[in-house]
């Protein structure tokens, strides 16, 4: 296949390739091109996308996409990444048969930045699903309608666009954090695969008093330590929520992904890596499915 068929980072200035690979760009930010810490970014790349392959249970060798020479240029691994990838979601997206994915998950926990990885690597098209709501209600923000109307009108205005989406073929859905509390949501959203992305509060805490909290309403705080008022927010929704993630077909732990990959930090665990074992999941799941459909026809 063509390199421009994989949408991948072929091309991408190396900041770009970067964030796509999930390292902590502060421990690169000085390097010298042809310099030791380049070589040790490309060593350390070079070994993940040789894990996330056999991680990912691809025996095919792409040696020859491997950067044969270090300190040539970042895209190459990234692009081993995307290639990697884009081959594992071909494969599962013909078992899928046209039938979506809906990723579930606390705020923040990547269902909209896993979803866009995993619509690409399926070719499948991706939604946001509080992104349908806005539109629906005329481009009002979810934070508007929460403010204005009220959460059970939000709510309602969810499951309707769940009921629509869930009759559409070939989507990547993320979903809004609550959407798993109507339990008329998972009718819908058992007409395809669901996948429950579960991260450590800790780091959906960290993650979201990075970016503000603005565009989600449950979490709005006016003062104080950011941090410690979302780890308290995300804790008390968490708590209501845990059985319901826990209905999923599928659950992606990014601790567990961390420990397959040996790193110590799930920051360092990309948001290609945590797609990659979703389509591992889902693989195990669809195959576990057509067994128990033959065992017992
Ligand atoms: N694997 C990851 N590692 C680090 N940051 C991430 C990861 N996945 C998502 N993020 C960041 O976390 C924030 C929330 O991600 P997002 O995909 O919007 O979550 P959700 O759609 O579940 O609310 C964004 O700023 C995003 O860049
Ligand atoms: O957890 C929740 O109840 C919500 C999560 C948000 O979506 P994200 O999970 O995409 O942030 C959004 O639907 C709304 O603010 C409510």
């Amino acid at each position: 296949m063509e390199a421009k068929a994989y949408g991948g980072a072929l091309g991408f200035p190396s900041d770009i390739c970067l964030n796509k690979i999930g390292r902590k760009q502060s421990a690169f930010a000085t390097r010298t091109v042809y310099g030791m810490k380049v070589i040790d970014l490309q060593c350390r790349t070079l070994l993940t996308a040789h894990k996330i392959r056999t991680f990912m249970g691809l025996s095919h060798s792409c040696k020859d996409h491997h950067a044969t020479t270090f300190g040539s240029s970042y895209s190459r691994a990234s692009f081993d990444e995307d290639w990697l990838l884009k081959m594992k979601g071909d494969k599962i997206s013909s078992h899928l048969d046209g039938r979506s994915v809906f990723l579930v998950g606390m705020m923040g926990s990547g269902k909209t930045t896993v979803g866009k990885i995993l619509s690409e690597a399926l070719g499948y098209s991706f939604v946001d699903s509080d992104k349908y709501v806005e539109q629906t209600i005329g481009g009002t923000s979810v934070d508007h309608i929460f403010s204005q109307c009220g959460e059970n009108f939000f709510r309602d205005y969810e499951s309707e666009a769940l009921q629509k989406l869930s009759s559409m073929r070939q989507q990547v859905v993320a979903t809004g954090g609550g959407a798993v509390v109507r339990p008329i949501n998972w009718e819908y959203m058992k007409q395809g695969v669901t996948v429950y992305l579960d991260v450590p509060l800790d780091a959906l805490a960290r993650r979201i008093a990075a970016v503000g909290t603005e565009s989600r309403p449950l979490l709005h705080f006016d003062s104080g330590d950011a941090y410690t008022k979302v780890f308290v927010g995300l804790f008390t929704l968490s708590k209501k929520r845990a059985q319901s993630y826990a209905s999923a077909d599928v659950t992606v732990s990014v601790l567990d992904i961390a420990a397959a990959l040996g790193v110590d930090d799930i920051s360092d665990v990309t948001p290609t890596a945590i797609a990659a074992e979703v389509l591992v999941q889902v693989e195990k799941y669809i195959h576990g499915n057509t067994m128990s459909m033959q065992m017992f026809p």
